[in-house]
């Protein structure tokens, strides 16, 4: 999606990531167990951090990807790779949005459990478990992309 499309934001804290966070390790809760989990990088390493507390998984390995620069989007860059076809283990990023990323995965690891907090309607069937669908038009402000800071008031706008 190109950037100037995408003229809605969806901003999250990091309270609400972690409660969004916490409500996908519930949903996951019917699909263990799980081997390990592996963290789609960088996006996914938070997200997988509090997956892993929640479900008690100490072994967390990394598939690193690299596709958007700020809000421009290239190829899917693939810079470590995981071994095998994914069987028992589960793979955790924070959004899925075209699903270009998702489909590089899906490819690599095709027997895994795919899970997301958050997902757009075209990257939405490649996701197996997720927990929050926003529209395709929404840039998603994660928290470790933004800080607090001081906006005008309405009527100086
Ligand atoms: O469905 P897609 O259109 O592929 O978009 C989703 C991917 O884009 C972001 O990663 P990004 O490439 O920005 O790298 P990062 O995780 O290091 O921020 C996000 O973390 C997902 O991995
Ligand atoms: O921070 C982000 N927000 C998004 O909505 C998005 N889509 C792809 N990559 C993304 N990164
Ligand atoms: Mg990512």
């Amino acid at each position: 999606m190109s950037p100037s499309t995408l003229d809605k934001s969806f901003p999250v804290s990091w309270w609400e990531l972690h409660r969004d966070a916490k409500a996908l390790a519930w949903r996951l809760m019917s699909a263990q167990p799980f081997k390990g989990i592996i963290a789609i990088t960088r996006g996914g390493l938070v997200p997988a951090a509090i997956i892993a507390r929640e479900l008690e998984v100490r072994l967390i390995d990394t598939l690193c990807i690299a596709s958007y620069d700020d809000r421009s989007q290239g190829d899917a860059q693939v810079l470590k790779r995981i071994p095998g076809d994914g069987t028992g283990w589960l793979i955790v990023d924070d959004l899925v949005d075209t699903g270009s990323t998702a489909r590089v995965v899906r490819e690599m690891l095709p027997k895994a459990h795919f899970a997301t907090i958050y997902a757009k309607p075209a990257g939405r069937p490649l996701v197996d478990t997720f927990v929050t669908e926003v529209s395709q038009d929404t840039w998603i402000l994660f928290p470790w992309d933004t800080d607090m800071q001081a906006v005008p008031p309405l009527i100086k706008r």
